[in-house]
């Protein structure tokens, strides 16, 4: 049996993976953390790994928590930088621990993100739309960061540069937040959980990738075989697609 602790074990995120921990067959839960609980050796009763859907302003904070406290980690929560995936991977890597980040566990969002950065070379166009229900903290979302630079890397790689825009006032901000130069677009509306729609535009021609989570349950596969996978392995891995054999 995997020991699992969850920390923010009592929001949206981590109170569906605590279900989910506790109903698969390999795995038990041995630690609710959430804001105001320690996180130290004694607290995570032996773990063997630590889900994290904290708040961005205390996830990396957790992990290096966790990682003192001898637990692998599997996060989810948003709000990181390159900045502080380097502090991670260093810490992670001297303690001999594994860090899992990804941005979505949902299988639809991560092929999406996986066909956003394949088609990417073939548009002149492209455009990041979030959309997201009113609960949620940060904008835009990780899921938006993480595809707009996927297929921002993809199109420098091709050779393309700026996209046509022939916009020249927004004072409303209105074509949206820049991601490594691609516009992200964020929308908050009562009854969503979590989609994404990606626009790739050529003359004549246009390709919509979309992906929509309806119930938190779509994220839970994709946690538990992070938990399964990240065992093993040392130092710091961004994305659920590089431990799915994709
Ligand atoms: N990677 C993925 O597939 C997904 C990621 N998320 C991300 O997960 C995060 C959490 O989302 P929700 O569950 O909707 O938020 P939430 O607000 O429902 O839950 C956050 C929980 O963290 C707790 N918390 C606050 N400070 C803490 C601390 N210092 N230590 C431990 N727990 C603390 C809060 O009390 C709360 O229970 C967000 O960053 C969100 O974007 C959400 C859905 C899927
Ligand atoms: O806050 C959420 O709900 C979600 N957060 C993640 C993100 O910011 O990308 C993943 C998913 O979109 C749901």
């Amino acid at each position: 049996m995997i020991r699992v602790a969850v920390t923010g074990a009592k929001g949206r995120m981590g109170s569906t993976v605590v279900q989910a921990v506790t109903d698969a067959p390999d795995m038990e839960v041995v630690a609710l953390l959430d804001a105001g609980d320690a996180i130290t050796a004694q607290s995570v009763n032996g773990a063997q790994v630590a889900v994290d859907f904290s708040v961005p302003t205390v996830t990396e904070s957790n992990v290096h928590a966790l990682i003192d406290a001898g637990v692998d980690v599997v996060v989810g929560t948003t709000g990181w930088t390159e900045e502080s995936y380097a502090r991670v991977s260093e810490h992670a890597c001297r303690a001999g621990q594994a860090v899992l980040i990804a941005p979505n566990f949902a299988m639809g969002a991560v092929l999406a993100m996986k066909f956003a950065a394949m088609a990417a070379p073939y548009f002149e166009s492209a455009e990041v739309i979030e959309m997201h229900h009113p609960g949620k903290v940060d904008a835009p979302s990780g899921t938006a960061v993480a595809t707009a630079r996927g297929m921002a890397q993809a199109r420098r790689a091709a050779g393309w540069g700026d996209m046509p825009d022939a916009t020249q006032t927004d004072e409303l901000g209105a074509r949206g937040g820049r991601v490594d130069g691609i516009p992200v677009h964020a929308v908050r509306l009562r009854g969503l959980t979590a989609s994404e729609e990606i626009l790739l535009g050529n003359e004549g021609e246009q390709l919509v990738i979309r992906t929509d989570s309806f119930d938190r349950a779509s994220f839970m596969p994709g946690v538990l075989l992070g938990v399964r996978r990240v065992i093993g392995r040392t130092g710091l891995t961004i994305g659920l697609d590089e431990v799915m054999d994709l």
